[in-house]
């Protein structure tokens, strides 16, 4: 096993990604979202790209399967169901439902990620259940953080650290079984997470604009213990 992490997800290239196990973390709030719809009950997640994208794909749903959710400057698009607030994806709102969700970083980390068969989407809520996916899975691993607007973010790369430092509890590796970037992040880790977040530009955005209830929640380490799978375009619990 050999675990390589990017800051961004435009710094990997399809070839990096061919046969490999793929992490995508956007921590806030992407794949915290996905997260908590597929705990809540959601049948699954698409996501997309656009939000022209995301409106033509509904239009093959039912309406009472299907809901439109994301984000563009971190607020809700105009005649969506929900925003990229994962505390709007509660059972009562989101079970059984199909959830196309299209968000400005996170949902395009994924499509990325779409060059390998085995994707799995991780966020401070299931660090411990990506770590035991990655250890049963034993193969090379590329942690791809999605970054906030083609740059670094704080809240993904503390993420990354989160997950490599409970898989060395799980599979003591060696620090040759680590990129450079995975080694550092392994080693600068400390898990006063929301304290380190603060300095970040990405926390302090969505804080402004009122959402402290979604910080609160997607810094909570280990809330779930489920691994949802990116296969064929649709992430569901595997
Ligand atoms: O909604 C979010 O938290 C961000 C939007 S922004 O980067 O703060 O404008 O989207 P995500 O794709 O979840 O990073
Ligand atoms: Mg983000």
């Amino acid at each position: 096993m050999f675990v390589e992490t990017y800051e961004t997800y435009n710094a990997v290239s399809d070839k990096t990604l061919k046969g490999k196990l793929v992490v995508v973390i956007d921590t806030l709030r992407a794949t915290s979202v996905i997260t908590t719809a597929l705990v809540n009950g959601s049948k699954e997640v698409i996501p997309v790209a656009d939000i022209e994208e995301a409106v033509n794909l509904s239009c093959n749903f039912d309406k009472d399967e299907i809901l439109l959710g994301g984000e563009r400057n971190a607020v809700k698009i105009d005649g969506f169901d929900l925003s990229n607030s994962p505390l709007e994806y509660s059972k009562d709102v989101v079970e059984g439902k199909t959830i196309i969700l299209t968000t400005t970083n996170g949902t395009r980390a994924l499509k990325k990620a779409s060059s390998s068969d085995d994707v799995v989407v991780g966020c401070l809520l299931n660090v411990s259940s990506i770590a035991e996916y990655i250890q049963r899975e034993d193969k090379d691993v590329v942690i791809i953080c999605a970054g906030t607007e083609g740059k670094f973010s704080i809240d993904d790369i503390i993420t990354a650290g989160a997950i490599l430092h409970k898989l060395k509890e799980l599979k003591p590796y060696e620090s040759d079984d680590l990129s450079k970037a995975s080694y550092f992040l392994y080693e600068s880790f400390k898990d006063n997470v929301l304290d380190i977040m603060k300095y970040g530009y990405h926390l302090n955005r969505i804080e402004k604009l009122g959402y402290h209830d979604d910080v609160k929640f997607c810094t909570t380490i280990d809330m779930f213990s489920i691994v949802p799978k990116y296969i064929n375009g649709v992430v569901k619990i595997c």
